[in-house]
């Protein structure tokens, strides 16, 4: 038996997502089963540091066998919340609003956009991938209707606070993150910040610092 879900550390729960791609690739190429060792090359992690990770999910691995991927891939999914459907939002309609509204992987996780919103009379009234851009104004209204899950945050970040309090007082569960500030939030709103920056400034600190 696997650990209870609450007693699984998060650095654990930050490396799942890499497993549930590695996973989803091999069945994707029909292998049905792999060992910690196969596994470990695939990834970068250590044989020793996956076999620990899988063990907080219960009895997938065995002694000779291996690990069976679909019932491994279905296990991370489910501690992911990845078989739960979810109603989202993006406000801030600009580039990597409309960027994220026309990626149409998030949806087959479970993740559906509902509408977008902003403050520019242009975009207000647009449709992006069949949904509708709408007038902030609106938002608190369509997220008590809509009963709305996350709100998607792509606005400039002088804006950002501001809309994270708006979409806290309408009722969204989680914020998803993109301007570059660390917003303030009630402790039950969950949060997640996206700062393509700091990633792009490691990558830059790690070119300047090759042996
Ligand atoms: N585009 C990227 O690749 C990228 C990369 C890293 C970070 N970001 C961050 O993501 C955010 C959005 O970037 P972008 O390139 O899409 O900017 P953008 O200027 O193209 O879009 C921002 C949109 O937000 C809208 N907006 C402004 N105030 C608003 C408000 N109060 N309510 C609703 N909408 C409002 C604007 O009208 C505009 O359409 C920024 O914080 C940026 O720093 C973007």
């Amino acid at each position: 038996m696997g650990k209870n879900h609450k007693d699984i550390s998060m650095a654990v729960i930050r490396r799942l997502p890499k497993y549930h791609r590695y996973l989803k690739d091999l069945l994707d190429k029909e292998v049905y089963r792999i060992s910690s060792k196969e596994l470990s090359a695939m990834m970068g992690f250590t044989a020793s540091q996956i076999r620990q990770d899988l063990n907080n999910f219960g009895g997938f691995g065995q002694q000779g066998y291996g690990y069976n991927v679909e019932e491994l891939y279905g296990e991370i999914q489910k501690i992911l919340g990845l078989m739960a459907s979810y109603n989202t939002v993006i406000v801030g309609s600009g580039n990597l609003g409309q960027a994220i509204a026309n990626y149409t992987n998030f949806q087959k996780y479970g993740f559906k956009l509902m509408a977008l919103f902003d403050t520019n009379p242009k975009l207000i009234g647009m449709k992006i991938r069949d949904v509708p851009v709408f007038d902030i104004d609106e938002l608190q209204g369509f997220i008590d209707e809509k009963q709305v899950d996350i709100g998607i945050i792509c606005t400039p970040k002088e804006f950002a606070q501001d809309i994270a309090d708006k979409l806290v007082k309408s009722g969204v569960s989680a914020i998803w993150n993109f301007a570059p500030i660390d917003l303030k939030v009630p402790e039950d709103i969950i949060i997640e910040n996206v700062h393509l920056s700091d990633s792009l400034f490691i990558l830059s600190y790690l070119l300047n610092n090759q042996e």
